[in-house]
């Protein structure tokens, strides 16, 4: 069975960061992962892992100007320098707090920026991979219905991008859920693409509830990844139908220990 980490960007989502650490603690989880934690200190979420003996895994690079619509900067052209700052911000806070991966996101771009989107995305990764070489960065397509435009929706075009980048600590973040959405034949895809997979996340589809309903068999993708010798963690990375806790009921369900 594979391991599990709380999503701390989704789950309990009711409390502060800081307390939402010491729930997935109390719920049993080894590990955890962040989004956006960057208004809380590095040092203090640090040592709340520390007395729970709990691994932080990994945060998000800064999503830029949210209100002009911006998610992540990683293949928007023109935009490199803030970037770099952001990413400059990411890998001090994750080395402050002992997290060992970035999310690079890769930002919203228009259809006909695209071919110089992927220059700037991997000119972007080239100059992050060496800033960061005992970081592991990864990437993760987002599928178009939740955020449309968003730069890549498919696990082949992460590892084209991979290819090109040429560094070995970039690595695909396998979501589940936005796989799904965009584009299905998940146990396919995870052996094809299994020696670059750095992270897999989890969540219902199409809801993107507790991973206990919908179109995919989580029982059957657990035991697939085992099958393939997957040996990296799985991010619990789904929105709670109600209460955090109660929804842990999935883990019975699907016989999982955390
Ligand atoms: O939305 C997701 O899926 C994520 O993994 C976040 O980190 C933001 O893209
Ligand atoms: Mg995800």
């Amino acid at each position: 069975m594979p391991k599990f980490s709380a999503n701390l960007g989704f789950l309990w989502p009711d409390r502060p960061l800081l307390d939402r650490i010491d729930a997935a603690a109390r719920a049993g989880f080894r590990a955890i992962e962040l989004h956006w934690p960057y208004d809380v200190s590095a040092e203090a979420v640090r040592e709340r892992c520390g007395r729970h003996g709990l691994l932080l895994l990994g945060i998000n690079t800064p999503l830029g100007r949210v209100d002009a619509g911006e998610f992540g900067l990683g293949a928007v052209p023109g935009r490199e320098a803030d970037f770099e700052r952001g990413f400059l911000q990411a890998l001090e806070w994750a080395e402050a707090a002992g997290a060992g991966a970035i999310h690079v996101m890769a930002g919203v771009v228009a259809p006909e920026r695209k071919e110089a989107g992927r220059a700037t995305l991997i000119g972007n990764l080239r100059k992050a991979a060496a800033l960061a070489p005992e970081t592991t960065l990864l990437l993760e397509g987002i599928n178009q219905r939740d955020k449309p435009g968003y730069f890549y929706s498919t696990i082949a075009e992460k590892a084209d991008v991979i290819g090109q980048t040429g560094a070995p600590n970039v690595r695909i973040m396998f979501d589940v859920y936005h796989a799904g959405v965009s584009e299905g034949d998940i146990f396919r895809k995870l052996a094809a693409y299994l020696p670059l997979i750095g992270h897999v996340q989890i969540a219902a589809v199409p809801s993107r509830a507790e991973p206990d309903e919908g179109e995919i068999d989580y029982a059957h993708v657990l035991a697939e990844l085992d099958r393939l010798g997957y040996r990296g963690w799985v991010g619990c990375e789904y929105k709670p139908r109600a209460g955090t806790d109660e929804g842990l009921a999935w883990t019975r369900t699907l016989n999982v220990t955390l």
